[in-house]
């Protein structure tokens, strides 16, 4: 088995680049359905996720290669295929998302139901209603959603998209690229704002799409009727850089990440402020300065854009283990993430789990223990932790890790750490 050692007990310190954005590249190259032609996209991180969704589009009839380091290229001379098979929708649940494209470019669209996963439920209800108000025919059976569109294309209408926890990205995501080949206009209220919805937006509207009000919770689309391949660098990840900033700070050491819009993080510079980091933040690059200070407690609440991300509440509430005093996270995103708080436990943190809330009870070290990351944020987490804690620690579950960070043993010893993947 591989795992991931870990020798703590060093301040990070140096700069490392942002990889593009995962969650921005999946939703982007689901889109290259709709783009006749040939799609270029630069910036690309190159990760599992990313492979198994070239698989699914090759599985359609596009064509993807890598053509340079970070960029791919994307033929789209029809589609062949509406079919997805239920493996590789297994493999990896953002792979749902080709519903929509397929549905707009090829008028039906046959996927398996993705599976449970380990941070909660995740129902796709929103994603269907967004399909039906779209004006297609969505049924369901033997575990897999079959969708037409009436007369082969979708007619534009006005949808409300939301869950009890907010607003949906994958449903906004879905409504969107499905609308942009609908006949006639389109309105989602409640629609999600997260930065990685904008740059699919600037995607679309570069390749011809005609769409206004993204950033904001009411988006209208005109539909158009084809739309075209173009070149296009994708956002750097918001969330694979603030796991760097957290690793900086927990290590008491100062970490610039570059290749990022600062303001993508939301709430998290000035959390890692309130905690008595220093904060700099100038042109796409932001620096956390932990360097010989002593971290506070803080409290965090999850919430959709521009609320705390949940993907970085993992790596935020282990910075949090080891600042003075009293820290309480709240996730209201997801209901069931924080599995991994018992591998920090493990490692010495004093955390109590009370509903949605995690209360942490900041402790002097961590000590490095053997744990197991059962999902891609947890692993980042335990990084994070192994990092801080004396002594070894060692991470199962690489597979996770490599579905969302490019490149982590490199980065990560880049900035001094002391990490290896190893055999055991
Ligand atoms: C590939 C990708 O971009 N993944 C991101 C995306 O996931 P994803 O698009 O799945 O997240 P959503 O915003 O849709 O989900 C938010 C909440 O709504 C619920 N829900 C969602 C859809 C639906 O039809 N019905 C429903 O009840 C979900 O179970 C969850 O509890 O946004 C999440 C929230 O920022 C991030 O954590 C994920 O990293
Ligand atoms: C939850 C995540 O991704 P996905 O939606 O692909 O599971 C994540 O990136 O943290």
């Amino acid at each position: 088995m591989e795992l991931l050692r870990v020798k703590g007990g060093q301040p990070l310190h140096g700069e490392i680049q942002a990889s593009g954005s995962k969650n921005s590249v999946l939703a982007i190259m689901c889109a290259v359905l709709l783009c006749d032609g040939e799609t270029i996209l630069e910036n690309v991180p190159e990760l599992s996720d990313v492979n198994t969704l070239m698989q699914i589009l090759e599985e359609t009839g596009l064509k993807c290669e890598w053509i340079a380091r970070n960029t791919l290229r994307i033929q789209n001379d029809g589609i062949t295929n509406s079919e997805v098979s239920e493996d590789l929708v297994r493999k990896m649940r953002a792979s749902f998302s080709v519903l929509g494209p397929l549905l707009a470019k090829s008028g039906k669209a046959m996927i398996p139901l993705p599976g449970g996963c380990v941070i909660g439920a995740r129902p796709v209800d929103q994603h269907l209603k967004a399909m039906r108000a779209l004006g297609a025919n969505v049924t369901m059976t033997d575990g897999a959603v079959t969708a037409e569109a009436e007369n082969g294309r979708l007619k534009g209408s006005a949808m409300f998209l939301g869950t009890r926890y907010g607003a949906t990205v994958g449903g906004t995501n879905a409504a969107i690229s499905a609308a942009a080949l609908a006949e006639g206009t389109t309105m989602i209220y409640n629609a999600a704002r997260e930065p990685e919805i904008v740059d699919l937006v600037m995607f679309l509207n570069k390749a011809g799409a005609r769409i206004r009000g993204v950033g904001t919770d009411i988006i209208t689309i005109e539909g158009v009727e084809s739309l075209k391949g173009v070149r296009y660098s994708v956002m750097g990840d918001r969330i694979e850089s603030g796991t760097y900033l957290c690793a900086g700070a927990i290590t008491r050491g100062k970490v610039t990440v570059s290749n990022i819009a600062p303001q993508t993080l939301a709430g998290l510079p000035s959390l890692l402020f309130d905690m008595g980091c220093g904060i700099t933040m100038e042109g796409d690059s932001i620096t956390v300065d932990a360097t010989n200070r002593e971290l506070r407690a803080t409290n965090v609440i999850t919430f959709a854009y521009p609320g705390f991300a949940t993907d970085l509440q993992p790596a935020m509430l282990t910075l949090l283990t080891t600042a003075k005093g009293i820290s309480y996270v709240k996730e209201t995103v997801f209901d069931a993430r924080f599995g991994f708080t018992q591998e920090l436990t493990r490692m010495g943190a004093d955390i109590k789990i009370s509903g949605d809330t995690a209360i942490i009870n900041g402790v002097e070290s961590l000590t490095g223990a053997r744990v197991l990351a059962s999902d891609l944020r947890a692993a980042g987490a335990l990084i994070v932790a192994g990092l801080a804690a004396n002594g070894s620690t060692n991470i199962e579950g690489l597979q996770y890790l490599d579905r969302g960070y490019e490149n982590p043993v490199e980065k990560f010893k880049s900035l001094g750490a002391e990490i290896e993947r190893v055999q055991s």
